[in-house]
């Protein structure tokens, strides 16, 4: 009997886990690569499920695709994979049981990482490889992203007659990740051709039932359920799913009840859930009707408006804003560093700006920094975010705390590599990129949680961007800034410049940008100092006149400081008239530097309007 027909008459079983069923045995590699080394292996896993019950199992083939086995450098054994895999389930399921052909989901909560021509390729290479070998169905499992799974169904659909099973993975029950609840993303894959529409892994039964309660029966397809033994447990440093499989009896029934026709297992799950599935549903004639209770009217959250002062994309486009960096500390000792603070807010400065453990060494934390001298001198602070440092639960957590805390500049960074400080073996997280975090600082300004959930609130973060001019092609930088626009930055900051010829360069390939930039300009301390940002530090250069100004005063600090004054200022009038922004970078803490170039913007500033005025122009 074709596959369609047994779901159209009963309840049919399907397997369980594969991938964490083998690393209980203590295999913990590319799951897919042993269809070729530990065949024997494979093969077992597929018979203890046909043994307990399952009528339809699935290739082991969840990862089998390029871009995920190129993590293990398999990239080539696409083929050699998938066929291996077919023929093994295709052995264990005899003429008793289907065989699907699984796909995996690739793109999870970092949306952006895998293009969707990259997915699509992927896909056929593999969708040809399950053709040739001749499956029984299609099974789409473990897709958080909609548009990844509607674009490979699409292909799906053109390629072949085969039923399509295709099942999203829910973020929070009830909905994915992008928001999406369940019930439309189901409709719409039916919609799209699916013939069997469900939900699979990451959540437990209790959970999937839960949100299953609110979809209807669908008109055309059938509905499927694999949920995971249970939420995941530490044992030892190892990842279990504690659950007693007589708990899936009774969750195997209440799936069927909301409608699932074909129900089996996820991660965690093994051969005793199956048969506890088995026991509970198998054959059971489907459900014909099923009440969807009425939709409960959220009371609209009404978003509170807050009065809000400028922010600093919004004040570089009205007038000149000067922003400064002042670091926090490295050592326990603050006074030099609030003493900066002081007297750069004296001076007139639009914020002072915070880096995020530079240099990836650690720091006094900048929020505790910035939160202080927002209270202490009324400072408007920006506080820089790196994603090297926090996964994706503390960014969003350390988002929520400037908020709470009133403080709503950041810049967001990928951040320097580990590599080049204090802990050169430090883990780096990046699970999110500078352009990631970007989009996502924005979805709370939506009021929107990283997951997708409405936090009560919206933020009001203005989102600045880095931007490095100091590399071998500008254009490639600039392309960066406009991704970076896209990805919904405000403003941007850039690394400091050291040449009025490059300040010139740097403005003619921005000049269309609209979004405002503010210009770095470090002083000089030294000869050395000088020296070393020339010969050491990536991508900066030096003029040979601006070295030679300071090597002329290396043997006096104080001389040095002034000529590094003096430099910087030439940079600022080459500036001024072209980039609204100024952003002075404070070195080693030397904010008597930083405090006397804002005193000489202002009064360039000053002067520059008088000028204007006099001359009947009106300026920005
Ligand atoms: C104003 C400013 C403030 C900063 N503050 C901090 C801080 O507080 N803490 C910290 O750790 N780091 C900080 N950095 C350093 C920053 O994290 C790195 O210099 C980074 O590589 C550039 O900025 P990003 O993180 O936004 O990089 P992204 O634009 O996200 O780039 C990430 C990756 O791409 C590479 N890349 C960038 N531009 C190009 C290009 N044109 N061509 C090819 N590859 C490229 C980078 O090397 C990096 O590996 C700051 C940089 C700037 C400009
Ligand atoms: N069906 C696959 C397996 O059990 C994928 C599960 S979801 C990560 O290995
Ligand atoms: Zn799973």
């Amino acid at each position: 009997m074709k596959l369609i027909d047994a779901l159209n008459e009963r309840t049919l079983i399907g397997d369980g886990a594969m991938g964490t069923l083998l690393y209980s045995y203590g295999i913990d590699q590319c799951f897919e690569e042993l269809n070729l080394s530990h065949a024997k292996e494979v093969l077992n896993v597929h018979k203890a499920y046909v043994h307990a019950g399952a009528e339809i199992i699935q290739t082991n083939t969840y990862g089998a695709n390029y871009v995920k086995l190129a993590r293990y450098g398999l990239e080539e054994q696409v083929k050699e994979i998938n066929t291996a895999a077919i023929k093994l389930a295709k052995q264990a399921a005899g003429d008793q049981c289907y065989v699907a052909g699984t796909v995996g989901g690739i793109r999870g909560i970092q949306k952006q990482t895998t293009s969707l021509e990259e997915i699509k390729r992927s896909f056929r290479e593999q969708l040809y490889c399950m053709l040739f070998e001749q499956v029984d169905a299609i099974l789409f499992e473990t897709y958080f992203d909609l548009e990844e799974l509607l674009a490979v169904l699409h292909i799906a659909k053109k390629e072949t007659d085969l039923p399509v099973i295709a099942q999203v993975s829910m973020h929070e029950p009830g909905v994915l990740q992008d928001g999406t609840p369940l019930n439309e993303a189901l409709e719409l894959i039916e919609n799209n051709g699916a013939d069997v529409i469900g939900v699979n892994c990451r959540l437990g039964p209790y959970h999937m039932i839960q949100a299953l309660e609110d979809v209807p029966l669908p008109d055309k397809a059938v509905l499927s359920a694999y949920p995971n033994a249970s939420l995941p447990d530490y044992d030892d440093g190892r990842l279990i799913y504690p659950t007693d499989p007589e708990y899936f009896k009774k969750s195997a029934l209440a799936l069927y009840e909301q409608g699932a026709r074909l129900i089996g297992g996820c991660c965690g799950t093994t051969p005793e859930h199956i048969e506890a599935i088995a026991a509970s549903v198998k054959g059971k004639a489907p459900i014909q009707s099923k009440t969807v209770p009425e939709k409960k009217v959220q009371p609209k959250t009404e978003v509170q408006v807050k009065e809000r002062s400028p922010q600093l994309h919004e004040i570089a486009a009205e007038r000149r804003a000067i922003i400064v960096e002042l670091d926090p500390p490295k050592r326990l000792r603050t006074e030099r560093f609030f003493e900066g603070a002081k007297a750069l807010k004296e001076a007139g400065v639009d914020s002072v700006t915070l880096a995020d453990n530079s240099l990836a060494s650690p720091r006094i934390s900048n929020t505790a920094a910035a939160t202080l001298i927002h209270n202490k001198f009324n400072i408007n602070p920006l506080v820089h975010i790196s994603c090297r440092d926090r996964n994706l639960i503390g960014l969003q957590s350390h988002l929520m705390g400037l908020h709470t805390l009133g403080i709503n500049e950041v810049l967001a960074v990928t951040g320097d590599p580990t590599k080049i400080g204090d802990f050169p073996g430090a883990t780096s997280v990046y699970d999110l990129s500078s352009f990631d975090l970007i989009y996502y600082i924005k979805q709370l300004n939506k009021g929107i949680s990283f997951s997708g959930k409405p936090l009560g609130e919206n933020t009001s973060f203005s989102v600045a961007g880095a931007f490095n001019p100091n590399v071998r092609n500008l254009n490639r930088a600039v392309g960066r800034i406009e991704k970076k626009i896209k990805y919904g930055a405000d403003y941007f900051i850039s690394q400091p410049v050291y040449s009025e010829k490059q300040i010139l360069e740097v403005y003619d390939a921005t000049k269309h940008i609209k979004a405002p930039i503010y210009l770095g300009v470090m002083p000089l301390t030294s000869a050395r100092n000088a020296e070393f940002l020339h010969n050491e530090v990536p991508g900066i250069s030096l003029s040979p006149e601006i070295r030679e100004r300071m090597e002329l005063y290396s043997h006096d600090s104080e001389l040095s400081q002034k000529e590094g004054i003096a430099i910087a200022k030439s940079l600022i009038d080459a500036a001024l008239d072209l980039f609204n922004g100024i952003y002075l970078i404070t070195p080693f803490l030397r904010y008597e530097m930083t405090v006397e170039l804002t005193n000489y913007i202002q009064q360039k500033t000053k002067e520059q309007q008088e000028r204007k005025t006099a001359n009947g122009i009106h300026i920005v």
